[in-house]
């Protein structure tokens, strides 16, 4: 057990030297070990290099956040103007400036891509994962395969800005394996690769995913093997290990659920409940990109607002006749434009709503402030 929970811990070492540039090295390689990129050295300020250290947010808990920077782990706690906005807040994978001395969050980089949800039950967004490179859509060699279903995390993936790969699990239970691949074969930009989880030689081609410093991550239904998965490329026991208790010097304490994992081979690991629960937020510019192939046709349509169910020169009607493009991929195009439309309407009305109640207290705020003015 305590062997796989110092395995989460980056290996790296300090360097002896105290040499100014040698430690200043050292430090950046402790970074890109963490996911530091010069994508977000860029964004840093000639004063910001002074002044500031960057650390990477490992996991959000009730009032603080763990992040490991150049000096290890350490725990910062969540308040002031940085975390009041609920979708500009700091979430997984963020990078955030701390102040070098008081070790104050100062500001949130810009992010490289950004997994969000409508959050269940509620109108509003939820933020999931940031800095994400790399995101595995895990299915399985049986029911669970759906081209529709995939199709709907390849417009998640494609939304947050991540390249992504589909592996099919549990190889070693079929022989249909040129089925997948025929299915997958016309798939822009999505490679599949066919793995038994269980065996960690077989999911040595999914390595180029998670290499030193690149964040990987995993969608897919319950029961396909993504917890399998992470612990074979992570070497050990990742999910089972959540949560236990441990000892450490100043007594006995949890050992809480990390959401993000330096794994020993290099590469970081991302996996929390949220990205297990995706669903489809604001996805419009993910839709679009996963069914190019389809609108490209619509655009060839007579009428700009065509169904394509009965009118006349219907481009999308005629590939669908004459088998170039299949119907279910059609159903599916617009049964997940339809979810789209319908989170971006209710997220559009919760900011409305949002937008009058500031403005309200701010109009409440003003009258106060200028009667009391007028009292003095
Ligand atoms: N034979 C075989 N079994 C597998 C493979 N991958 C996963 N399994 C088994 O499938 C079951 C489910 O795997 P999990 O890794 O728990 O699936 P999961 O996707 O993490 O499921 P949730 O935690 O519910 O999201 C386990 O019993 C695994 O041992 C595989 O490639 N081959
Ligand atoms: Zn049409």
């Amino acid at each position: 057990m305590s062997k796989s929970l110092i395995s989460r811990r980056p290996v790296i070492r300090r360097g002896a030297s105290s040499g100014g540039q040698e430690k200043a090295a050292g430090a950046q390689s402790l970074l890109r070990v963490l996911g530091w990129k010069p994508f977000f050295q860029q964004q840093l300020s000639l004063d910001e290099l002074t002044d500031c250290e960057p650390v990477r947010v490992m996991a959000v808990h009730r009032g603080q956040l763990e992040v490991s920077g150049e000096r290890g782990d350490e725990v910062v706690l969540v308040h002031g103007p940085l975390f009041d906005d609920a979708e500009e807040k700091p979430t997984v994978g963020d990078w955030l400036l701390l102040e070098r001395d008081s070790r104050k969050p100062l500001r949130r980089l810009e992010r490289s891509s950004l997994f969000r949800r409508m959050a269940p039950g509620a109108k509003q967004v939820q933020l999931i994962a940031a800095n994400i490179d790399n995101v595995l859509i895990v299915t399985s060699c049986n029911h669970d395969f759906n081209l529709s279903r995939i199709e709907r995390y390849q417009a998640l993936v494609k939304e947050a800005g991540c390249r992504a790969c589909v592996v099919v699990t549990k190889a070693d239970q079929s022989d249909a394996h040129e089925q997948y691949r025929e299915a997958l074969k016309s798939y822009r930009d999505l490679p599949l690769v066919l793995v038994n989880a269980l065996d960690s030689a077989s999911v040595e081609v999914l390595r180029e995913y998670c290499r030193s410093g690149e964040t990987l991550s995993l969608l897919g239904s319950s029961g396909v093997g993504k917890s399998t998965l992470l612990n074979s490329l992570a070497g050990s026991e990742l999910a089972a290990t959540a949560g236990i208790r441990e000892d450490d010097s100043k007594g006995r304490h949890t050992t809480r659920h990390r959401a993000l994992y330096a794994i020993p081979e290099g590469g970081l690991l991302l996996d929390s409940p949220g990205m297990r629960e995706l669903g489809l937020a604001d996805v419009s510019e993910g839709l679009t990109a996963v069914f190019s192939d389809i609108s490209e046709l619509a655009a060839k349509c007579r009428f700009a607002d065509c169904a394509h169910e009965t009118e006349p020169g219907c481009a999308v009607r005629a590939a669908m006749d004459s088998n170039e493009l299949d119907e279910r991929r059609v159903r599916n195009w617009r049964k997940l434009e339809r979810e789209v439309k319908r989170n971006s309407r209710t997220l559009a009305e919760t900011r409305a709503e949002e937008r009058a109640f500031s403005q309200l207290v701010r109009t409440v705020g003003g009258h106060a402030r200028s009667r009391k003015s007028g009292e003095n």
